[in-house]
Parts: structure tokens; sequence; C-alpha cells
């Protein structure tokens, strides 16, 4: 071989083989040309394939579940285009049955005992956010933190979860709701009532209240518009798999401009309450009574937190609130559409309550007095919980029953759905009947294990309280100053249309309102 010649091999740019082909022949255990290159390559793939499989059937054991994976996607299409009657197929199949996509080992989790082992191992298994979550949150965000690390940071954020604290963030909801409601009233150029999808509304909504709950006036009211705005690149970047590396124009890097646009103004926020508080001022936000703990003399815990770091527990707030919430509050609505006869009786309630005084804003203290809001609001999320199941990962060997152990570093995903919906603890479990927890000794009350709309474990909601209010505050709301016509939607469904017909303070202006 010349010089020249092997200078080209070197910059030759096209396929490794034709580069290989240009090799000298002493470099070369055979040629491609004989049919032993061809033998090798088919020997290694058949053994590739072959390995794949054993291990897949190793791990797999006796559990339910394919015999055989796809080679290297495994359920890879399923998992793309989730559907529930494919994962209710999955776990009527067994209490624990395994799949595989791209060769990780996934046991699903259908029981309710099974589902809590897992949330409540934090030894053996922990969380496990999609991929994208950590380049969109920061891998050094708290959410990521396990074991006593994150029990001891968590028990420094539980104290904005106070009542004390959500007796202030109530306030907020209320102010924040009836200024959305008014602007959910259009009308078109006749001036009639239009419809339109519930979705984006209820998700502004949503991000409004967060907002201004989480930072008060510390950032403008156009800071909380271009946060809602950006966010749904957050939101679209939250798929199971996603391109590897956050490049321009893929859906990862757009999330993550737009985390970066919020961090830039919670950041703020954090220091304009730190100024506030430290000037004397009284709390009016989440950060501000966060800045009060620290600066209390009494105050045992930590006290010292940048502003950065406020910024990202305030935005890991956000990142798990917002899509869940928006749905909690979307199917709330269709519950009352679907059944004008629970609507009456919210309404009722409302009636009795603020003995007709709907103008004077909510409190804890009204709010304690609705046992039928709460259990509407809560067996609406049981019926069409937001989050139907959790990945966690094991991070060694899980003995999760007599005999089965799910291998190191797999994914666990318990199912949240199959509890809620159990029939020997909640009879006609598809139906909407918030009488259910009216009963102290029903079994819906005496089975709370089996309500995991929230999770369970060191893992779960930390905003249950802030959640399950809001959510009862915005439809209590609604009963009252919005009235709804005949429900259109002849049953609840995720992609059924046209929810309410509101009419503004019980008589004046109508809106519909629909799903989408
Ligand atoms: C209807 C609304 C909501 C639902 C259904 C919901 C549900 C959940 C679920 C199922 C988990 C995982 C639990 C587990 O792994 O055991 C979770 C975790 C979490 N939620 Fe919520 N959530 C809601 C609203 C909120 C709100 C409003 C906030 C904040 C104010 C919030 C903050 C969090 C945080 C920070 C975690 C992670 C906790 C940790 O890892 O320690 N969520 N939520």
């Amino acid at each position: 071989m010349t010089v020249h010649e092997r200078s080209a091999v070197a910059s030759m740019p096209s396929s490794t083989a034709e580069a290989l082909y240009k090799l000298p022949s002493t470099l070369l255990p055979f040629s491609v040309e004989s049919p032993s290159w061809w033998y090798t390559t088919a020997a290694i793939l058949v053994t590739i394939l072959v390995l794949e499989q054993t291990v897949y059937r190793y791990k797999k054991r006796h559990l339910p579940g394919d015999k055989w994976t796809i080679p290297l996607i495994g359920k890879f299409a399923d998992s793309m285009k989730p559907t529930m009657e494919g994962y209710q197929k999955q776990w009527q199949s067994g209490a624990l049955s395994a799949l595989s996509v791209f060769n990780i080992f996934i046991v699903m989790a259908s029981s309710n005992e099974y589902s809590r082992k897992i949330l409540n191992s934090p030894t053996h298994a922990e969380p496990c956010l999609v991929h994208s979550a950590k380049a969109i949150l920061r891998p050094e965000n708290w959410v990521f933190l396990t074991g006593k690390e994150h029990v001891d940071y968590r028990r420094c954020l539980n104290m904005l979860f106070t009542r004390r604290a959500i007796g202030m963030y109530i306030g907020i909801q209320d102010t924040i709701t009836r200024e959305h409601f008014m602007t959910w009233a259009a009308k078109d150029s006749n001036g009639k009532p239009v419809a339109q999808p519930i979705m984006m509304i209820a998700r502004y909504l949503n991000m409004d209240t967060s907002l201004r709950v989480f930072c008060g006036n510390h950032i403008p009211p156009h800071a909380t518009k271009e946060i809602s705005d950006k966010y749904w690149a957050v939101t679209q970047a939250l798929e199971l798999v996603n391109f590897p590396f956050a490049l321009p124009g893929t859906k990862v890097y757009k999330a993550k401009q737009a985390a970066k646009v919020a961090m830039d103004w919670l950041t703020l926020a954090a220091r304009n309450s730190k100024i506030a508080i430290a000037n004397g001022a009284e709390p009016e936000c989440l950060i501000d009574e966060w800045m009060r703990i620290c600066a209390d003399p009494t105050y045992k815990g930590r006290r010292d937190f940048s502003d950065d770091e406020i910024a990202m527990v305030v935005f890991s707030f956000l990142f798990a609130s917002q899509d869940a919430m928006s749905s909690g509050l979307i199917f709330g609505f269709q519950h009352l559409a679907d059944h004008p006869e629970i609507l009456a009786k919210v309404r009722e309630e409302q009636e009795r309550v603020r003995q007709g005084n709907f103008d004077s804003p909510l409190t804890l203290e009204l709010m304690d007095q609705m046992p039928y809001l709460q259990a509407v609001v809560k067996e609406s999320l049981r019926v069409k919980p937001p989050v139907t199941m959790v990945p966690y990962k094991t991070t060694k060997a899980f003995p999760i029953s007599q005999d089965y152990t799910v291998p190191a570093n797999s994914m666990v995903i318990p199912s949240f759905y199959n509890s809620l919906h159990d029939p020997e603890v909640f009879p006609r479990p598809d139906e909407f009947q918030p009488d259910r927890w009216l009963d102290p000794n029903s079994s819906a009350n005496t089975n709370p294990k089996n309500y995991l709309v929230w999770g369970s474990g060191p893992h779960r909601c930390i905003g249950v309280e802030y959640a399950m209010m809001n959510m009862a505050l915005v439809l209590a709301t609604a009963a009252v100053i919005l009235t709804s016509s005949p429900p259109c939607s002849p049953e609840t469904d995720a992609d059924s249309h046209l929810l309410l017909v509101l009419t503004h303070n019980s008589k004046s202006q109508k809106t519909i309102i629909e799903t989408d």
C-alpha cells in the first residue's frame, strides 16, 4: 500500500466497510467478500439476539408477559401510543407482570399490595422520572435526592403546606379563580355565548394560580403569561423516550429554553421575597412564608437557601403539579356537567354555608363546612386519577414477593388505577358517587390504603392539601357563579366535548365550555 493509498483510507468519510476494504489484507482477519465474514457477522448477531431473549426470560421467570421480546425495541411501539385498554390487559395478566422496552426490563404491579410495597421500599426502589426530566429540572434539583438527604430536605418543604400557609394561599386562589372565570365568558359577535375548549384555559388558570401562590407579586403579571405559554414546551418534552441529545429544534431543547425563562423569573421572585421579608413585610406567598420561617429565631432547621435553589424548588412544584392539577380540574368540571343532580347538591351546600354571600372570599373555615364538596373532589380524583401510575427503578435486587425478586436496575411500575377501581372497596367503581365518602364506615373510608391518588411512602405528593383545596375552591366557585346547561356529553370521556353552559352571578353572562 502506498503512502497515497493510506492517506486516502484515512480521509475516506463514507462507510466503515468501505474503509476496511482498503486496509491491507494483513490487518483484516478475512475479506468481506469471503463467506466466513458473513457467517461470523451472522453468528454475532444471532448470539446477541439469543442473549437478549435469554436475559429477558431469565429476569421474567414465571411472571406473565410475552414469552419472547421483540428484538432491540421490545414493546416500544405500545409505549409510544399507550391506551387504557393496553394497560388494563397488562394489569389483568397478573398482580405482577413483565415486559421489556429497549432492553429495559419492566415489572408492572397491578395489585394494591405490590403497588404499595414498591412505593414504600426506599431501600430497594426509587422514583424514576422520564429521561428528559433531569435535563429540564437540572440534576441538582432536590427532587432527585434519595434516602436520608431526601427526607431531610422534604422536612423543610413540608412547612410550606401547613394549615397556616394554606389558609394564606386560599385567598390568592379565590381571587385568581374569579378573575379567570370572568374571562371564560366568551361571546361571538352577536353577543351569544360561544363554546371553547377547556384544556388550555384550565391550564392557564392553574399556572396563574400556582405562580401567584408561590411567588405573590414578586414577579409581574406578564411573567406569569410568559411562563405559562412557554411551559407547554415542557409538557411536550415529557415523553417516555426522547431524542437523547438536547440539540436545537428538539423537544427537550425547547423545554430547556422554557425552563430557563421560568427559572430566571423564579430566581427574581426569591431575591425580591428575601428583601421584602428582611424589611419586615408580612408573608404574602409561599416563598415569603419560607423566608419568614428561615428568619424565625425559634426555627431549628436549615436557613440558608440560595435564590437559585429556591427557584429550583418552586420549579419542581410547577413541574409536579401543572399537568396533574389541570387534568384534575378538567375532569372535575366534566363530572359535574355529566351529573346535574350532583352539581345541584354542591350548589345547595354552597348556598347553605355561604348564605348566598358569594362575593366574599372563601376561607379555610368555610371550606371545612363543605363535606359534600370535599367528597366530590375526592371521588372525581378516584374515578379519573390524573396520575394512573408512577415509574420507579430498583436500586438493588428487590424481593417483592415470596417467589419473585425484581432484578436490580429494572423499572417497576405500581398502578394506582387498579387500587382506585377495586370493586371490593369501591362498589360499581366506574360510577361517580361522591356519597361513598360521606359514611365514615363505608368501605371507601375504611380502606385508605386503596386511595393512591397521591402515591404513598416517602415520595407521596407534598402538595396534597394545597391541590385538594384548589380543586374544591375552583369547583365551588364555578358552581355558584356559573350555572350549567343540561349535559351535552353522553358520558364522561377524556375526548368528549361541551362541558358547561355557565351563567355568571347565576343570571347574566353565559358561556359554554368544552373539554378537549
Ligand atoms: C391533582 C393534583 C396532583 C396530583 C394527582 C398529584 C399526584 C402526585 C403523585 C402520584 C406523586 C408521586 C407519589 C409517589 O411517588 O408516591 C406526586 C409527587 C409530588 N407532587 Fe404531586 N400531585 C398533584 C399536585 C401537586 C401540587 C399542587 C404540588 C406542589 C405544590 C405537587 C408536588 C409534588 C412533588 C414535589 C412531588 C414529589 C415528592 C417527592 O418526591 O418527595 N403535586 N404527586
